[in-house]
């Protein structure tokens, strides 16, 4: 059966951010609309870059006028990790007074890389207490020149400043050094490419851009593949079919990636030219270690599944993913251990003992990955999963559940 799964976030807020430092009107057309990207269409919008929706939000219209916002705005970033990090080294071009707040899940993220790295620039920056946010900036442009960024707790700091470089007089030399999450950083530097930047990586990891207005574009959203990871793993365990058009091999997303992990646990994995199909084959087999750092928004959903496996199951390179809308490895030790799972746990890593689940209610932190990937495990065994908050999925996957349902449950 074919999933409607919504557009990427990270695509979405991306060419929004690219659209409005570009000069003219870009158009995104199926933009992903969520909490995540109205947040950030609405920051845009106080900032003075209206975003105009087409019948049905089939298409997003953005107007920039390739430089930074100008004025005096205070942009709500909600919950959103890339706006609270996209949003003010892009400001910092403009001219003007900028206050970045967000919810208190988003002020306990960390914003202080991002902010040194502003500093080192020339911006002058007023942080809150704890991790930075609230956020004031009085921007009068930035100069540019050599830089370097602590990427190891977040990609999100550098497409930030990678995104913003271009509207820098001089552009910028990164040093990119440890780097969590790079596929964001390729999506990043092919998005950029698409509105026309001039960018060159060189093999030592130094990122070079030069000072040029972006150019106005049309271009469609890719499907998200992180929420696709849901309908791929509940095929995986109900043995059914799921395909996804619109995501293939030619996608700009890092996450469509774990269906290579399914394809170890045993299913069937396609990924043809336009569309990824995953057939369920049978019990899920375990017995192996995976490194999910580059793809850790989908570690939860391989959590979540991994104790139906034949054996334990081991992920590791997710450090970072405890900082994210919840501590995410403790998260789902904590969920598994409540449905009578084993687990154990270590700083960047998670192995989870095959076993039967048991009734449990799970405790989502308000986080829409741990609502998603466990609604996986419930229907693999009927009765097993409550959600304390089931609405937390509007973070990025609003029709969830409904789809979830149309999927595996409707279907005669
Ligand atoms: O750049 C992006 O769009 C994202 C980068 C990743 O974050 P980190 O770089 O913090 O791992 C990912 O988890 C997040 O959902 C989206
Ligand atoms: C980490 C995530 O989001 P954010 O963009 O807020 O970082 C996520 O969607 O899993």
């Amino acid at each position: 059966m074919a999933a409607r799964v919504p557009g990427s976030k990270s695509l979405t807020n991306r060419l929004l951010l690219l659209a409005a430092a570009a000069d003219g009107t870009s158009t995104v057309r199926a933009p992903l609309v969520s909490e995540d990207t109205v947040a950030f269409r609405q920051a845009l919008d106080v900032c003075g870059i209206p975003v105009q929706a087409g019948p049905g939000d089939t298409f997003w219209k953005v107007t920039g006028t390739g430089r930074g916002p100008t004025g005096s705005a205070r942009p709500w970033c909600a919950d959103a990790g890339t706006a609270a990090r996209f949003l003010p080294p892009f400001a910092a071009t403009g001219h003007g007074t900028f206050l970045f707040d967000g919810s208190s899940q988003l002020r306990a993220r960390p914003q202080r890389p991002l902010i040194e790295a502003l500093r080192a620039l020339g911006a002058d920056l007023e942080p809150g207490p704890g991790n930075g946010l609230p956020l004031l900036l009085r921007a009068r442009g930035v100069e540019g020149g050599d830089l370097s960024v602590d990427s190891s707790l977040s990609s999100q700091y550098l497409s930030g400043l990678l995104m913003a470089a271009p509207l820098m007089r001089r552009g910028l030399r990164i040093r990119t050094g440890d780097l969590v999450s790079r596929p964001y950083i390729d999506m990043t530097l092919a998005l950029m490419r698409r509105f026309g930047a001039d960018v060159e990586e060189s093999a030592d990891g130094t990122i070079r851009v030069a000072p040029r207005p972006y150019d106005a574009t049309d271009i469609v959203v890719e499907p998200d593949a992180s929420s696709a990871s849901y309908v791929f793993a509940a095929a995986a365990v109900t043995g059914g079919t799921v395909t996804v058009p619109g995501l293939g091999t030619e996608s700009l997303q890092g996450d469509l990636r774990f269906v290579d992990v399914l394809r170890r646990t045993g299913a069937d994995v396609r990924v043809g030219p336009t569309a990824t199909t995953v057939t369920g084959n049978g019990p899920l087999r375990g017995g192996f270690t995976v490194d999910m750092g580059e793809i850790s928004d989908t570690f939860m959903t391989l959590a979540a599944i991994a104790p139906l496996a034949d054996a334990p199951i081991t992920i590791t390179g997710v450090a970072h993913a405890r900082l994210k809308e919840s501590d995410r490895v403790a998260a789902m030790a904590e969920n598994l251990r409540a449905c009578g799972i084993e687990t154990a746990e270590g700083p960047d890593r998670l192995t989870i003992h095959p076993g039967t689940p048991r009734p449990a209610r799970i405790a989502c932190h308000r986080d829409h990955r741990i609502a998603m990937s466990f609604s996986v495990l419930g229907l693999a065994v009927p009765g097993t999963v409550s959600l304390d908050d089931p609405d937390c999925v509007a973070k990025t996957f609003p029709e969830f559940h409904d789809e979830i349902r149309r999927l595996f449950q409707d279907s005669p």
